[in-house]
């Protein structure tokens, strides 16, 4: 490999230019500007009401941006749909569960597979076995002694392992994770970020997370955004932004 080639950063799998969001007059995100590269995992951090979440929303498609525009892979996708976003290899997942209480684990994954495959529901032909996508997911994200359990039974850490699962079955290359860890018990926190990264690091997804516990976000993270009053106030590696004054000053009062 020539010196140049081992020189050459990774290209861009998404790109935000100028990004803005105004609700009812008021600027919610604002020049928001960045590149996310292929295999690369992205954190997104910043003080409550940031502007973290409503970034995801416009990236995933959920709402429209007031200006700028939204790259995948080169190509706008700033007008498109979240499921046309979904198709092109961007999934995400909530930062509230999204999950059905009264529905089994097994049935929320395959649901999930039949939809990333435009089929239709076919919930009552529960007695046949898993396909074998199903069977892979449930074991890859450790619920598979889990299977038959409501998804209201589950623990708030095995809830999230279940909307990884469900968000795994699309194949997406490029994963938006916000809050992965709310309300997940101390205990649950290891194996959950160990899955997370195992996404990254073993099967080369390109994650963006939006997360506030630190100390599972520097084991992960390539890059640190840091947002504030909606703008990106800082975008470099860990040490490179826990070191930055202004980005301490943005915390002031909270611990970062
Ligand atoms: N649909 C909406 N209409 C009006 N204001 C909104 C809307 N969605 C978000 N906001 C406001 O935008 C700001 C940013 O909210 P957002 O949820 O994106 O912040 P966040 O950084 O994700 O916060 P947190 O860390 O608490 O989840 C907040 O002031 C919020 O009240």
């Amino acid at each position: 490999m020539s010196a140049v080639t081992a020189a050459r950063p990774a290209p861009p799998v998404l790109q935000l230019t100028d990004v803005g969001w105004s609700v009812g007059g008021a600027v919610i995100l604002d020049d928001v500007s960045l590149e996310v590269r292929e295999g690369e995992f992205l954190a997104f951090i910043g003080p409550n009401g940031a502007g973290k979440t409503s970034l995801f929303n416009l990236v995933s498609g959920l709402n429209p941006v007031s200006r700028g525009s939204i790259a995948l892979d080169g190509a706008d996708i700033t007008r498109l749909a979240p499921h046309a976003r979904a198709r092109r290899g961007l999934g995400r997942t909530f930062q509230t569960s999204s999950l059905w209480p009264g529905m089994t684990v097994a049935d929320h994954v395959r649901l999930a597979a039949q939809a990333a495959q435009g089929g239709s529901f076919q919930l009552w032909r529960r007695a046949r076995p898993f396909t074998a996508e199903v069977t892979a997911t449930l074991e890859r994200t450790g619920l598979t002694g889990r299977a038959e359990a409501l998804a209201g039974s589950l623990s708030h850490g095995e809830k999230r392992k279940l909307e990884l699962a469900v968000l795994l079955v699309g194949d997406p290359r490029v994963m938006l994770l916000d809050e992965p860890m709310a309300g997940v018990s101390a205990e649950e926190v290891p194996a959950l970020t160990e899955l997370i990264r195992s996404l990254h690091r073993d099967e080369g997804r390109t994650v963006m997370m939006v997360e506030h516990h630190m100390d599972v976000l520097l084991g992960l993270a390539d890059r640190l955004a840091v947002m504030h009053h909606g703008t990106l106030l800082a975008l470099d590696v860990p040490d490179t932004v826990m070191a930055d004054e202004t980005v301490q000053l943005a915390y002031l009062g909270e611990e970062l």
